[in-house]
């Protein structure tokens, strides 16, 4: 038992809400907590505010995480909850990925069709992930990309009143929220996901040690391994999410299984590549990143800061 209260940041959104919980539950169970002593509150991100416009749009980082990293560096929560899909690749020093709850279904789940090549010709397809809007164009470029936001219930009711056709929303976020039965998957041979899709991550201070060491507690090994390794390609490439990059890493034995993807806005142009390196050479990534962007043709290249 800890003498005072724990207390979770997260956003407000009921994906992140059920995040938060998921954690909290796990810290409990760990722990050997009271069931419901772990409190959740909620915080409102910049990224939760500006709902009229795509993201990629207003441009700026940490949409998500500037408010939750001020509740933590205040002290009035002792860790924040993140899609780790959402969390920019840089972070301050002072704060700390303390761990990684196990990873979901990484895979997208296409939402009007049972495949891509089942949408009609012209069809209109809800996204405003510049990632997925490229692998689209690049698969059937006769779609169009209408830019949808919102939570996925949000778009999901965008998607029934007919403002799009079709949608793709990641799996791991549908399974969270109960809809498993949503939509059909889009195995990784076909789209690669975002870096770090599907992966929960808990932040806390950098000198918060005792947070730090309860958080170890639950931390998935396997999963953190892999989410370092993506997110490390990332930072090589100066990428956001609102940045055309795929990338997935599966660890296997002692190594890592690496895949990625770039792609030009309208993915005329991709390049993939898929390489093994060992589990915790966060280099490997990061090189990888670096001869690509210097591989890449110009309209992929203006894309990344690295470039
Ligand atoms: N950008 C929004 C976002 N951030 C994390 C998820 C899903 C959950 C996850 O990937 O862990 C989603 C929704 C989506 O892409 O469908």
């Amino acid at each position: 038992m800890t003498e005072t209260p724990f207390t979770i940041g997260t956003r407000g959104s009921p994906l992140a809400l059920a995040q938060a919980h998921m954690v909290a539950t796990a810290l409990e169970k760990a722990h050997g907590w009271p069931e419901g002593s772990v409190e959740i509150k909620a915080v409102k991100t910049s990224g939760d505010r500006i709902q009229d416009r795509p993201l990629a749009e207003v441009g700026g980082k940490a949409l998500w995480t500037k408010e939750l990293d001020l509740a933590l560096l205040a002290g009035e929560t002792h860790c924040s909850v993140h899609s780790m899909k959402d969390v920019e690749s840089e972070r301050p020093e002072t704060l700390a990925i303390a761990a990684m709850l196990p990873r979901a279904d990484i895979r997208d789940r296409l939402i009007g069709a049972d495949s891509i090549a089942a949408l009609s010709a012209g069809a209109r397809v809800g996204t405003s992930s510049p990632r997925r809007a490229a692998q689209l164009q690049r698969l059937r470029p006769d779609l169009q990309i209408h830019s949808i936001r919102g939570n996925v219930d949000t778009r999901l009711a965008k998607l029934a009143a007919g403002d799009v056709d079709a949608t793709l929303l990641a799996a791991a976020g549908l399974d969270r929220l109960g809809r498993a039965d949503v939509g059909s998957p889009i195995e990784l041979d076909e789209m690669l996901p975002a870096p770090a899709q599907g992966a929960i991550g808990i932040e806390c201070r950098s000198d918060d040690l005792r947070t730090a060491e309860l958080l170890r507690a639950i931390d998935h090994a396997e999963t953190h391994l892999a989410v370092l390794a993506e997110r490390a390609f990332t930072r090589a490439l100066g990428g956001t999410c609102h940045s055309p990059i795929a990338a997935s890493a599966r660890v296997d034995g002692k190594e890592i299984d690496f895949a990625c993807e770039l792609l030009s806005e309208d993915g005329g142009e991709h390049l993939a590549r898929a390489i093994r390196f060992a589990a915790g050479n966060l280099e490997a990534p990061a090189l990888l990143a670096r001869q690509m962007l210097a591989e890449a043709p110009a309209s992929i290249r203006r894309l990344f800061e690295g470039g």
